[in-house]
């Protein structure tokens, strides 16, 4: 443990919320969570988003799964969401750090061709020198099979939706390695019609 920690465990978590600009909103949203195994994350849905708790392998692949799902259906859909590793306090869902290693929607998810923008932005927290790890980890992302480029507040990625989840996924991981405490906003966006000619 470093001298940052703020605790033992290394829960990680994603509260998202599916914005699809579709009239068949409510079958694209539930449809999306019903088809993905979360057997391996805390869930629970409400009213206004979805929050996926556990290993990190899993809410990434759970909330990439959930994403692809609802894009899939062809409709333009956005997804916004916040990532959090080790906040202090989250500890209730201790059981599902026991799970395995294997991803339970990883073969489905590989199936889906998908393109999509997306702008991220990491927070690692209570660090003085937080600058000094965003930058580190934006040049990283420049290698990884996505368009990156920088916006205000954020990184933008352009590409494959799994290109994308996994670049994130690799740059916040790399972040907790250092930082105790990160999170991480982005908003994903598919079959927009801004992007058809
Ligand atoms: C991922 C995700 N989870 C929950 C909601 C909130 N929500 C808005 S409409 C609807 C279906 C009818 O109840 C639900 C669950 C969301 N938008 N996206």
């Amino acid at each position: 443990m470093n001298n940052n920690s703020c605790g033992p465990s290394r829960i990680a978590g994603c509260q998202f919320t599916l914005f699809p600009m579709s009239e068949k909103f409510v079958d694209i949203i539930l449809g999306a969570i019903e088809e993905v195994d979360t057997s391996k994350v805390w869930k629970d849905t409400d009213d206004v988003s979805t929050c996926v708790r556990g290993r990190m392998g899993h809410v990434f692949d759970v909330t990439k799964a959930i994403f692809l799902h609802a894009a899939k259906t062809g409709e333009h859909v956005a997804m916004s969401g916040t990532f959090s590793i080790g906040c202090p306090g989250d500890t209730e869902a201790d059981s599902y750090m026991d799970e395995s290693d294997q991803l339970l929607n990883e073969e489905k998810s590989q199936a889906i061709s998908q393109q999509a923008g997306c702008k991220f932005s990491l927070y690692p927290m209570g660090r003085e020198d937080y600058m000094d790890a965003i930058y580190e980890q934006i040049d990283l992302s420049k290698h990884r099979g996505v368009e990156v480029s920088h916006a205000h507040y954020a990184t933008r990625l352009d590409g494959d939706v799994k290109d994308i989840f996994e670049a994130m996924h690799q740059s916040f991981d790399s972040v907790q390695e250092k930082v105790s405490h990160v999170t991480m906003t982005f908003t994903i966006s598919a079959n927009s019609p801004s992007n058809q000619s």
